[in-house]
């Protein structure tokens, strides 16, 4: 059936999206629509898509509003291939915007809003560079794969990382091979990883550390999307796993420089265990009318 569906384009540091609002649930996009929505030449283009619906209207909302009966509105989130993800660090935050500039949502000064995801409920608060995340805990997850990328001459270990979604973090020697690597081709992990992962390749900056703040350079190959300018938890999977290359005595606060920008990830202690939070841009581009059917 043919209809017409009203977006808008976001982006948080160069990782784009675009957002829709589908409150009653009623509009299922094919993997196909989603992919050439997301389609950089014959589409509108994006990293991927985010559908704002109210979490009574899902099926995967009920359990967000189990553990936050706040939790109006569900991040419903697919990568520029169709598949599903769990969590986006940067998406979540300009969904954050789309819903208060919609008018669907408030978030007051010094308050959090909550956001059902299929990680479990976020909380977004306003921050001095946009706005910032709660993205709870994290834990080591996946092991240690070794990771083949092209124009790496040599395998490397990676450090599996799951933070609502999976990620595989690689050091690498220096600035030039971070330049050099070709991530139009996606990293091959052995052993694979059971559902993908998103692999994230770093740098420490020369110092690590300067005024308390750990500093890191990032390049991603996102599951589902390719290279990204940014990802978000990639950017928190990078820091923690720097943090813990580093061990004792390094710092719980990071500014990770990715392609389209800069991050702040920031570690604390909560009564449940450690959280890690994410800050950073979140701009809304344009909105546009697109015929689908
Ligand atoms: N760019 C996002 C992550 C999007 C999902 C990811 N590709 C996955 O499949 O897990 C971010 O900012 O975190």
């Amino acid at each position: 059936m043919a209809f017409e569906l009203t977006f808008t384009k976001g982006q948080g540091t160069g990782n784009d999206f675009v957002l829709f609002s589908d409150p009653d649930g009623a509009i299922e996009l094919t993997p196909e629509q989603i992919s050439g929505i997301c389609d950089r030449h014959f589409g509108v283009g994006g990293d991927g898509i985010i559908r704002a619906v109210r979490s009574t209207n899902l099926a995967a909302g009920a359990a967000a509003l189990a553990e936050d009966s706040e939790a109006e509105w569900f991040m419903d989130y697919w990568n520029s291939d169709g598949t599903v993800s769990e969590m986006c660090g940067n998406g979540i935050r300009v969904f954050a915007r789309y819903l208060v500039e919609q008018g669907l949502a408030e978030i007051a000064p010094g308050s959090t809003l909550p956001i059902g995801t299929r990680a479990g409920v976020r909380d977004v608060q306003r921050s001095t560079s946009g706005f910032q995340v709660d993205l709870g805990r994290w834990r080591l997850d996946g092991g240690e794969p070794l990771v083949r990328a092209r124009d790496l001459a040599v395998p490397r270990p990676g450090l599996g990382i799951n933070v609502g979604n999976p990620h595989v973090v690689v050091a690498l020697a220096d600035e030039r091979e971070l330049d050099e690597l070709d991530l139009g081709v996606a990293p091959i992990l052995d052993p694979p990883a059971a559902d993908g992962a998103n692999v994230e390749f770093v740098v420490p900056a020369d110092p690590l550390v300067h005024d308390g703040v750990g500093r890191i350079r990032m390049r991603v190959h996102e599951r589902g999307s390719g290279e990204t300018l940014s990802c978000g938890t990639g950017a928190v999977a990078a820091a923690l796993a720097v943090r813990h290359w580093a061990g004792a005595g390094a710092p719980n606060d990071w500014r990770v420089e990715v392609p389209g920008g800069v991050v702040g990830v920031r570690m604390f202690p909560t009564e449940e265990g450690e959280h890690v939070a994410l800050s950073g841009p979140a701009e809304l581009v344009f909105d546009g009318v697109l015929a689908l059917g």
